[in-house]
């Protein structure tokens, strides 16, 4: 069977992904949730022409001749507005974030004032509207400022707060649910026969999964056994996304696909032209997806960032793109790739503005080490020429 292209199947993953239903959440608990409709301005922020300094309200007209003494008719401060109306040759005293008093259109900062017994002393003038913030400065009520689909960061959610939402519609968070299969696995702390390893891809995907936004559901670990393997995904009937990690290659242990068909997933691929992660498997059944990723923890992990993580996207309501991949050059010399486009462990310096990636020399994709102090994964064509050291490359960044 042809191993399919990795951008094939990425698209074959991602095909008819429908984003998961809204749910409104507060303000509070929103961070890092994924807005799922547009949101508008309640009201008008500033609501008034506001004031930007500490000092004094004036007309700019009557202090155009300064030097020139004002007489000091009240006080406006943050929270508590002048009731009262301006007239010629009369000032306020303001602070910021005041509403400005009728009749004046000019802050005369403190520093070029002095205060007098009932007056003031304008030591300069101002242009009219100087230290003034108008009304709508920052946004009208009503305009569309937060899209569907944006990230809810420290910026856009001080800004919903302004707009006055207390609670926004977000997406809920997709559920992965992650199975291990593996005889030879025992959960992290647990102590392994000698025939044995410590299970760590769940670890990493589950990470992974919390930073796209989504929910991660542990699923334990399933024995070598095809009905043990069935029972475990059925568990997950309320996934979005069934994870399956290892068992998806060729040997006799392996039953991740079959359990899927049994289970009544139809296939979109299995077997892409990818190194690390050439069994990735991929199928659906109604609304549950199901990634079955390669048991090599290199595998398992770098799959994940390129299939797992744009799909979590698409659920909740993105384009679901391969991560982003930047210009470098390379630091050592590479052989020619064959036919499985190669995602490479390499460290990265700086040379003045040039980045330069070096592939660890060894690339088996059981070494988690190397990964996880690895800066970036070098991406390499199928059947790529050979390149020596110093030639342009394209890196994804950890
Ligand atoms: N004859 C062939 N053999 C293999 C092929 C092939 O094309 N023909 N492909 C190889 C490739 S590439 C990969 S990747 C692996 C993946 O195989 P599986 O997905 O079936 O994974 P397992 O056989 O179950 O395990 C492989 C390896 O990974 C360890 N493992 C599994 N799960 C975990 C876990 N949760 N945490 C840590 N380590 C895990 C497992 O112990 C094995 O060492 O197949 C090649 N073989
Ligand atoms: O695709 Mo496998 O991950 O090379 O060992």
């Amino acid at each position: 069977m042809a191993l399919v292209p990795v951008e094939t199947a990425r698209a074959l993953l991602l095909r008819d992904v429908m984003p998961t239903p809204a749910e409104p959440v507060a303000l509070a608990d929103a961070g890092g949730r994924v807005l799922a409709e547009p949101i508008a301005a309640n009201r008008t922020q500033p609501p008034f022409d506001a004031s930007s300094m500490d000092g004094y309200a004036v007309r700019a007209a009557d202090i155009a001749g300064a030097p020139v003494t004002l007489r000091m008719v009240g006080t406006a401060a943050a929270g508590h507005g002048f009731a009262g109306t301006v007239g010629p040759g009369e000032a306020v005293r303001i602070f910021t974030g005041a509403p400005m008093p009728a009749g004046t259109d000019t802050v005369l900062i403190q520093e070029n004032a002095r205060a007098g017994d009932g007056t003031v002393e304008a030591l300069q003038s101002e242009p009219r509207g100087r230290f003034v913030r108008r009304a709508g400065l920052d946004f009208a009520a009503g305009e569309v400022l937060l899209q569907a689909g944006r990230r809810l960061d420290e910026r856009a959610l001080a800004l919903a707060a302004a707009m006055n939402h207390a609670v926004l519609p977000v997406r809920r968070r997709p559920k992965v649910a992650i199975l291990a299969t593996g005889d030879e696995l025992v959960a992290p702390g647990g102590t392994p026969a000698a025939d044995q390893i410590v299970a760590s891809n769940g670890a990493g995907l589950a990470a992974l999964v919390h930073a796209a936004g989504g929910e991660a559901v542990d699923l334990g670990i399933a024995r070598d056994d095809l009905a043990e393997i069935e029972a475990r995904i059925e568990t997950a009937a309320d996934a979005d996304v069934v994870a399956l990690l290892g068992g998806a290659s060729v040997g006799d242990h392996d039953f991740t696909r079959e359990a899927l068909q049994r289970r009544g997933f139809t296939l979109d691929f299995w077997k892409i032209a990818m190194r690390p992660g050439k069994p990735l498997m991929a199928g659906r059944a109604g609304n549950r997806i199901a990634l079955g990723l390669p048991g090599n923890p290199v595998a398992s992990l770098v799959c994940g960032r390129l299939f797992l993580v744009p799909l979590i996207d698409r659920l909740l309501g993105g384009a679901g793109a391969a991560p982003a991949t930047l210009p470098a050059l390379l630091g050592r010399d590479l052989e020619a790739n064959d036919l499985r486009e190669d995602y490479l462990r390499a460290t990265l310096d700086r040379v003045g503005d040039t980045l330069v990636a070096t592939p660890f020399a060894v690339q088996d994709s059981s070494m988690l080490a190397h990964l996880a102090n690895a800066d970036c994964l070098v991406v390499r064509a199928p059947f790529a020429a050979a390149a020596a050291a110093g030639e342009p490359c394209r890196i994804i960044r950890f």
